[in-house]
């Protein structure tokens, strides 16, 4: 799959965060608690250093509730750090991280300097939602100001804490390639690059086999479909999104897939379980080590025909 991420804005995004990394006394990476492996920013391990950290798998009341908690555990476990869930509206249980925040940073003196915060997350997780929690007020900057210039504008919060806002930096993950499919999904993605109805027939496929009942109530149907082109054309029928010749239009049932989702209409969904993602992964692996050696290959017999 050949995505364009556009690397020069990332390079940018990095610099910028490395800039003004070592200044915080904690980090707050806010993910999707629907995708938490895909929303991962990959440029927070290798820019923090020892900074503390907290994970927020945000957006919890659209996330399925098991599958939550095998994630907790799974990052606490693989990444070694403190993850917790949280929802838009509940002031008091965010300003819960604040206390973390308190206990993570035991040598730091309130009294003599603010703790300094920052939050980071890729497109659309809820940072300025929960920012603007945290704050009791509409905070939040918006816009598109690089890293540096946002750090200039901290935003207090109770206790002598001071909040920096970030962009939100996108630094997709290439492997595995279902965290691209998943990141555009949730709409954390506008993709030019990946095609709309791919993007819906991939969460199709993936509803049928994780949440057939939840579908099948959803949309009336009486049996399970065998697969996502089976549910988008049921869905049709049901709607009557059909076009000329009763073809079934399949931009309009991507439209109402991806939208209830998005939404949390069809229930509260988890697009990927620690299980699936560390076998992606290792399939991944095999692939790139099959491709490396292919490559090495083809180079030695180039080599020889020269010869
Ligand atoms: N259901 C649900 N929606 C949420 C939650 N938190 C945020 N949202 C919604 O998610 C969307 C994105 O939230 P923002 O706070 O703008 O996200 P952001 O990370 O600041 O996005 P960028 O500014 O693009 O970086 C908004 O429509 C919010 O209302 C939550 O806990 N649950």
């Amino acid at each position: 799959m050949a995505i364009n991420w556009f690397p020069g804005h990332m390079h940018k995004a990095r610099k910028e965060i490395k800039q003004v990394m070592p200044q915080m006394d904690l980090i707050i990476e806010v993910v999707d608690a629907r995708i938490p492996f895909s929303s991962e920013n990959p440029l927070v391990p290798s820019l923090r250093g020892d900074t503390p950290l907290i994970k927020v798998l945000n957006k919890r009341d659209l996330a399925d509730p098991a599958i939550t908690e095998q994630w907790l555990a799974w990052i606490e476990k693989e990444r070694g750090v403190r993850a917790i869930t949280l929802t838009h509206n509940q002031r008091q249980e965010a300003l819960g991280i604040l206390k973390l925040a308190e206990e993570m940073t035991p040598t730091h003196n309130r009294e003599k300097s603010a703790l300094r915060v920052m939050i980071l997350g890729i497109p659309n997780v809820g940072k300025s939602t929960l920012i603007n929690t945290l704050a009791g007020r509409p905070a939040a900057k918006t816009g598109n100001e690089p890293a540096v210039t946002r750090a200039q504008q901290a935003i207090k919060l109770p206790d002598n804490v001071l909040l920096y806002d970030t962009p939100g930096f996108l630094w997709p993950k290439l492997s595995p390639e279902q965290c691209g499919y998943r990141l555009a999904v949730t709409g954390a993605i506008r993709s030019a690059v990946l095609d709309f109805e791919d993007i819906a027939m991939f969460e199709a496929d993936y509803l049928v086999q994780a949440y057939p009942e939840l579908v099948m109530a959803r949309y009336g149907l009486d049996q399970k479909p065998q697969d996502g082109l089976a549910l988008m054309d049921a869905i049709a029928e049901k709607r009557r999104f059909l076009g000329r010749g009763g073809v079934p239009d399949l931009h309009k049932v991507s439209e109402v897939l991806l939208n209830e989702f998005r939404a949390g209409t069809l229930g509260q969904i988890s697009l990927e379980t620690p299980d699936m993602v560390e076998q992606e992964l290792a399939e991944a692996r095999i692939k790139e080590e099959q491709e490396a050696k292919e490559k090495a290959i083809k180079a030695e017999q180039r080599k020889r025909k020269k010869r």
